[in-house]
């Protein structure tokens, strides 16, 4: 079980809604993935219509909403959003997401730690999409973010854990649940982030535009799954070095 906020969730996988063929893929994907909190970009639903092709689905589907500041180029594009998602959805959760270049899709971190604080301030549950920046993550946390949700690779990109050692560092300090967001390519790198510890990812392209989403959205479910259980087993240490796999004892604790 996972917390976050008022809120708590049994899958520690959360979904997008951006690139999907068609509604219906759209909702047996994200029902096979059986994730709990699903985002969508602010510029694309119809607020004040909540018959849209992407907030209807979502709300027969029971799931939680978390709406996204994609599309903002600084803080007081993203805060207006914000206020806006409040008004019309009802929810004071907020994946704020301020990035100005549409080349990079790169987070800006100063306009990302100024308006987390504004949000912060007004109320909002504010999930930072961000660099894997250790002292930017530790800023977001100490001013109140609920969790932060720092980059694997670039949004979209599907290249994986590339900041794979400052996401560890990342996940090592935070008081905060982590979510790994962005970039994750494949079922075996969402497995990989919750082996190292993260608490959440979060992914869409890689299961949108799988040639089979439904069924990698299943197959990301079950990635995240074993990727946890494995973590909270304890993986085996490396070593550089042959250790034969048959000791000459039966037992590592045996006295003969
Ligand atoms: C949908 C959303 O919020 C994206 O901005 C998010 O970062 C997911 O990235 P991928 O599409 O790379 O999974």
């Amino acid at each position: 079980m996972l917390t976050i906020a008022d809120k708590t969730f049994d899958s520690r996988l959360f979904t997008g809604t951006g690139k999907y063929s068609h509604r219906d893929v759209m909702t047996a994907s994200l029902l096979a993935s059986e994730s709990q909190l699903v985002t969508m970009a602010l510029k694309r639903v119809d607020l004040a219509h909540q018959a849209d092709d992407i907030l209807a689905p979502l709300m027969a589907a029971g799931v939680n909403l978390l709406p996204n500041t994609s599309g903002a180029k600084n803080a007081k594009e993203a805060i207006f959003a914000a206020q806006l998602a409040r008004e019309a959805l009802g929810t004071n959760w907020l994946k704020l997401e301020i990035h100005p270049d549409p080349k990079y899709l790169m987070p800006d971190p100063i306009e990302t730690l100024l308006a987390a604080e504004a949000l912060v301030k007004q109320g909002f549950v504010v999930l930072p999409y961000c660099h894997a920046d250790p002292v930017l993550c530790k800023r977001l946390e100490d001013i109140g973010c609920a969790a932060v949700m720092p980059l694997g690779a670039p949004i979209g990109s599907n290249k994986g854990l590339v900041s794979r050692d400052f996401l560890q560092i990342i996940i090592d300090q935070a008081q905060v649940p982590v979510i790994i967001d962005a970039g994750i390519g494949a079922p075996s790198d969402a497995a990989a982030a919750m082996e190292m510890g993260a608490d959440a990812v979060l992914v869409n392209t890689a299961i949108a535009t799988a040639v089979d989403p439904v069924a990698m959205g299943e197959a990301f479910k079950w990635a995240v799954i074993s990727g946890r259980m494995a973590y909270k087993a304890g993986l085996a240490g490396t070593v550089s070095h042959a250790v034969a796999s048959s000791p000459l004892t039966a037992f590592l604790d045996s006295e003969c």
